[in-house]
Parts: structure tokens; sequence; C-alpha cells
């Protein structure tokens, strides 16, 4: 250390294993050797800077005080040294950089003609390892491929002659008015696709007139994203529910007394993060990582194919159960929203366990493979519990990507959808990517329903006549009471 109380780089470039381990993150040195284990994203991305520079990759998924809060004083080792600062130092960071950016493929926004195109354009110019983060999905991504599939396999029944002039896409979701039943999925680490992050979100559903649900993986405080919009602009927040409980708990406490959070979506179809493979295979070389670390990393790289997705959520409390909706009502006044049903069992249980609503979701394909598409889920609970959609609020996400897709499911009986992956993308963009993307898909409903005879949404909900599901009903699962040939026998010979 110099006299002033700087660091040198070669001081830094000594605390380089898991054992000892300091990162220089914008321009002050930190020792992680405590944090790492329990970094919410896994120890081995840390480990990947210990004894270097880490900021390139921290400020893309972090907010900049988000280190000097999480960390204790005698962690915080002091400024580096910028003067001691060598060509080999510098080499060393380069090792480390990742397939970057490319702005030049960057399409003009104006370009841009539907939701689709964001995530095109983000695949072609964004951060290849932020691409595989979005667009990931679960082992063999065959629920993500269904989500998509199966909005188009649900047919309209178009009436004509309507007056179909002036039209009404406006929704309240959880007493809020939207513009259109449209609230932006709750996606952690929004800086991965862009520098506004989540503000960009905020700021621009405001301008869209849509809601955006906040995550708890967010890359800055709700306390931050609130504030893109304007004052009384009101959001969602997204719940993961810390396996330390009292975390959970003080971050409830901070959201009662944030005025603009109307609702509270507790997600609970992710109780142990799987298996994402484009984002484990981009993220973890494994000749590097496997060099780097032997044992000290054995949870991480292990047999079983590279685990960084997986301990990504190593937080999440897999105890979580329905009797645990009484201790998260003793610590917000939210209404609860329960995120992640995938059947018609469980949406009766939110039901009686007094939920305001459900999100028929499988994460977007990144939870359990093979789940059924969300759209499958609307139709069984249309079909085996009828009643639920007059007593709480049915939202669903997965796949929507047209204004016609948005109809679809308010026909149904849904009063909201989400969108996740093309408004990340949109990010990219900053705020303005973000409202084109609103308005798009608001001239997409709008177009939709007049092409359909529909003129007032709210009127409409649950109104299947608009609608022919003959594709899709003979691959509804059997209903319970029937059971399907090869369960009944097998019944019978138990
Ligand atoms: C005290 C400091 C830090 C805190 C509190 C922190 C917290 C978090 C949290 C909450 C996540 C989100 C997990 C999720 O996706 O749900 C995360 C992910 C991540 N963090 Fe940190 N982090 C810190 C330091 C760092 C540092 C120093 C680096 C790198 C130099 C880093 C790189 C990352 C990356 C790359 C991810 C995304 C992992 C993935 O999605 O695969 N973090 N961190
Ligand atoms: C990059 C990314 C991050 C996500 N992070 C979260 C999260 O933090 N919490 C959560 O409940 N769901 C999360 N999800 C799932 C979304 O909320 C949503 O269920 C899904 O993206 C909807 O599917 P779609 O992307 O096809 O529209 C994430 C999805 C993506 C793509």
């Amino acid at each position: 250390m110099a006299s002033d109380g700087k660091i040198t780089v070669s001081e830094v470039a000594k605390h380089a294993t898991p054992d000892d381990c300091w990162i220089v993150v914008n321009g002050k040195v930190y020792d992680l050797t405590n944090f790492a284990p329990e970094h919410p994203g896994g120890a081995s991305i840390v480990y990947q800077y210990a004894g270097k520079d880490g900021t390139k990759t921290y400020n893309m998924y972090h907010s900049a005080d988000l280190i000097e809060q999480n960390l204790s004083d005698s962690d915080k080792k002091g400024p580096l040294d910028e003067s001691t600062i060598t060509q080999t130092w510098l080499d060393a960071q380069k090792e480390e950089e990742q397939v970057e950016a490319d702005p030049n493929e960057k399409p003009p926004l104006s370009t841009l003609i539907n939701l689709e195109d964001f995530e095109l354009a983000f695949e072609k110019s964004g951060a290849k390892k932020a691409w595989a983060y979005i667009h990931g999905a679960s082992n063999d991504l065959h629920s993500l491929n269904a989500n998509k599939s199966a909005w188009g396999k649900l047919w309209f029944r178009p009436r004509i002659m309507r007056k179909v002039r002036d039209i009404n896409t406006k929704m309240s979701m959880f007493g809020q008015p939207s513009a259109m039943p449209v609230w932006i999925c709750p996606m952690g680490i929004a800086k991965t696709a862009g520098e506004e992050g989540e503000r960009a979100l905020g700021g621009g559903a405001a301008k869209g007139g849509i809601i955006h649900c906040m995550s708890t993986s967010s890359s800055m405080p709700p306390e931050d994203i609130v504030t893109a919009a304007p004052k009384t602009y009101p959001f969602f927040f997204q719940l993961y529910v810390d396996r330390t409980r009292e975390k959970t708990e003080a971050l409830l406490a901070r959201l009662n007394q944030l005025d603009q959070v109307k609702a509270l979506f507790v997600t609970v179809d992710l109780p142990v993060v799987s298996k994402r493979e484009a984002d484990e295979r981009i993220r973890q070389p494994t000749l590097k990582m496997s060099n780097y670390f032997g044992d000290a990393n054995k949870s991480s790289v292990d047999k079983i194919g590279g685990g960084l997705a997986r301990t990504t959520g190593n937080f999440i409390d897999n105890t979580l159960n329905w009797e645990d909706l009484a201790w998260l009502r003793k610590h917000t006044h939210l209404p609860i929203v329960v995120k992640g049903i995938q059947s018609a069992e469980d949406a009766k249980i939110a039901m009686q366990m007094g939920c305001a609503g459900i999100v028929i979701s499988n994460h977007g394909g990144r939870a359990l493979d093979n789940a059924p598409s969300t759209l499958m889920v609307l139709m069984e609970l249309r079909r085996d519990c009828p009643e639920i959609f007059d007593k709480m609020e049915v939202h669903i996400d997965g796949g929507v990507r047209r204004g016609s897709d948005v109809l679809k499911a308010i026909l149904l009986g849904a009063r909201g959808v989400g969108v996740g992956r093309p408004f990340q993308c949109a990010v990219a963009y900053g705020t303005e990517g973000v409202e084109h993307a609103c308005e798009l898909l608001q001239d997409e409903v709008e177009t939709a329903m007049r092409l359909c005879g529909v003129t007032d949404l709210e009127k409409a909900r649950g109104d299947m006549s608009y609608l022919n599901c003959a594709e899709l009903e003979p691959m509804l699962p059997p209903r319970p009471s029937t059971g399907s040939w090869l369960f009944g026998r097998l019944r019978a010979r138990l």
C-alpha cells in the first residue's frame, strides 16, 4: 500500500484466490473473500475477477452503490492507485472481457415494427452473454417454444359490422388504471440490456400508460426505479422469498413505505433455479473455470454440468408453502398475487387462500421444462374452475408477442397480460425504446379488436364466443374426474 492510503495494482494482484479475493470496482479496492460465497449471482463470477478489475462486469449488472451498501467497512480496502497501472495489469483485464455488444449492428429504433424485432435487434447487437441470459430458458426449451406457438393455435371468430371507430382498451389491474391490460414482467438485472436498466422499464411503462412489475433481483433498488415515473404512477413488485426470512421482512418494510407500489407478486415457480445451458456455456468456459477454482468451487463447477445459473437463485427459500401466506400478510398491506400457477388445482387453492390474484406463468420457460404452455393452463382454468375468474384476478404471461395475443387472453377471462423478454431487449434503447414497444403493442391491440369486432375490452372479458379453441382443446389434460384412458386403467389396477 502506498503512503497516501492508495493501493497499488501489484498489491491487488497478490489477492487472487477464493481464500483471499480482492477486486477493484469503480476505482476502489474491495475484499470479497467473505462475501463471495454468499453472492446471489454465484461465487464463481466474483472469483473470476479475483486480483483484477471487475468494474465492467459489475456495472453491467449492478448499481454503483450496491457494493458500498453491502460490504462491511473492514472489507473496503481503499482507493486504487491509478498511477501504478501497467500494461500487464491492463492485459490481465482483457483476458476476462467477454464478447462485447456491437453497436454497429443495432438497427435504428424507428425500424423496429413489432415486439419480436426488439429481440432480434438485441440478438444481433447486444453482448452475447446478455443475450444468453435474457433469451435463455430451461433444458431443451420445450416450454419456451410451446408458450409462443400456442398463441398461434388459438383462432378468432371475428364479428363484422360492429361500429369499431371508437374502442376502449383500458383495464384496471389490482385497482390501478392501465391504458391496456398489459404489465411489464419482472425481470432480473435489466442493466444487462442497457445502462438505464429498470429505470427505462419504469419510465417507459409510465409513458406508454402500462405498469412495470419490478423484480426482487433488479439491478437497482425499488426506491430508485419508482423515480423514473411521475410521483403517483403505480408499480407492482415481484417478491422472491429469501431463505433468510428477516431479509424479506426488511424488504417488505421498505416496500410499505413506497406508496407507488400497489401489488405484491410472489413468485413460486422457481424453488430451485433450473438449468439454463446457453447461459452456463457462455459464462463458464470450462477450461478457464476448472483451472481457476479447483475444490473451492466444487458446488458450482460440478459433474452435472456447470452451475452458475443454478447458484444464481441460491437465496430463494425452497421451503415456501401455502401456509406462509399468513406470514407474508403480517408484513405487507399489499394485495398478494401468486405468480407461477400451472394447474387448476393450485389456482383454486390460491382463491381459497384469499389471494387477490394469480399469474399463470412458467417463468417464460425458465423453470420446469415441459411445463405446459401458459395458454393451455388458462384454458384449463376456464374449463375446470370458471368461478375463480369472478373471485380474483387472473393474469398470464409467457410468449405474448402480439396485440392479438393480448386480446385472446382477455377473451378467455384474464384481466391482465405480462410481457417479458421484448421489453428487456427494449432497454437497449433506453426509456424511449420501452415507450416505443408500448406504442407498437397498443396499436396492435386496437387493430386486433377492430378486426375482431370487439369494442370494449373490459366488457368483452371472458366472452369466448369470439374464439375457436378447437385446435388446442384436445391437448388439455383430462378432466380430474374422468382421467385419461391410460390413467383410468392404471387406477383401476391399484
Ligand atoms: C457486495 C456486492 C454485490 C452484491 C450485493 C451483489 C448482488 C447480486 C444480486 C442480487 C444478483 C442477482 C441474482 C439474480 O439474478 O437473481 C447478482 C448477480 C450478478 N452479479 Fe453481483 N453482487 C455484488 C458484487 C458483484 C461483483 C463484484 C461482480 C463482478 C465483478 C458481480 C457480478 C454479478 C453477475 C455477473 C451477476 C449475474 C449472474 C447471472 O445471472 O448469471 N456482482 N449480484
Ligand atoms: C431475463 C429474465 C429475467 C427474469 N427474472 C425474473 C425475476 O426476477 N422474477 C420473476 O418472477 N420472473 C422473472 N422472469 C420471468 C418473467 O417474469 C416472465 O414470467 C417471463 O419472462 C414471461 O415470458 P416472456 O419473456 O416470453 O414474455 C425473468 C425472465 C427473463 C426473460
